[in-house]
């Protein structure tokens, strides 16, 4: 689904070729500082590598019209992002921006259940703590419908418990409606328990700190 060949950016990064495959869940697993967040940045073109090509469906990601590529290839940053209003507001933003029909509201709370997210939909959503938050957003994302979900960290303010399953849920609708998901994780046990493929930064990236082939762990 993503071919890179040779790309340079900055003194950050430098991947010489690497093949993300689509129907997967990817896993980039690497130290802090390694890359991973730029990587995931550069796969809708929110980053253009100084050097190198990013193919998307065998076509040059430079090809692509922007905003039709985010609509696609949708991000999960690592802060998650939340709008002034209630949580509802903030669930159907996405589908807002890319002109999509709005979800009911039993859609909404039934998405909510699966994501562990025990609030009411007028709820303000500034007023959630940084987990409820990430969930908001990480549903937010899901209700887009894209092809490929760029996932940063999406779990990381969340307790093992709470983690788990909302992993066991999204990675088994990722699966079951035969989307891609390219996830950063710090968690080991998220990386082997639901990804098909691990890519160890440290193995297809240079950066100052690192050499191609130095191996994992
Ligand atoms: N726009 C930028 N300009 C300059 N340096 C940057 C920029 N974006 C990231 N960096 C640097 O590039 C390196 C890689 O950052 P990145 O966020 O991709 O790493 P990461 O592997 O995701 O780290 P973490 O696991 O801590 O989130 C870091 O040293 C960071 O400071």
């Amino acid at each position: 689904m993503f071919l890179l060949k040779d790309i340079h950016y900055k003194d950050i990064l430098h991947i010489p070729y690497l093949e993300i495959k689509s129907g997967e869940i990817t896993c980039l697993f690497g130290e802090s500082g390694s890359g991973k967040s730029t990587l995931l940045r550069m796969l809708n073109n929110m980053i253009t590598p100084d050097k190198g090509e990013i193919r998307y469906q065998n076509q040059s990601i430079s090809e692509y019209i922007p905003m039709e590529l985010r609509q696609e290839v949708v991000m999960l940053g690592q802060e998650p992002i939340v709008f002034d209003g209630t949580v509802r507001d903030n669930l159907l933003k996405g589908l807002e921006f890319s002109g999509k029909p709005e979800v009911d509201d039993s859609s909404l709370l039934a998405l909510m259940n699966e994501l562990k997210l025990h609030k009411k939909l007028d709820e303000d959503a500034s007023k959630l703590s940084g987990g409820e938050k990430q969930r908001v957003a990480f549903g937010r994302v899901l209700l887009m419908g894209a092809k490929v979900y760029l996932l940063d960290e999406p779990t990381s303010a969340l307790d093992e418990e709470t983690e788990n399953s909302i992993m066991d849920f999204v990675t088994t609708e990722i699966k079951k409606k035969k989307k891609t998901a390219i996830m950063v994780t710090h968690s080991k046990y998220v990386a082997k328990e639901y990804s098909d493929t691990i890519i160890y930064m440290n193995e297809i990236a240079t950066t100052p700190n690192n050499k191609v082939g130095t191996g994992h762990e």
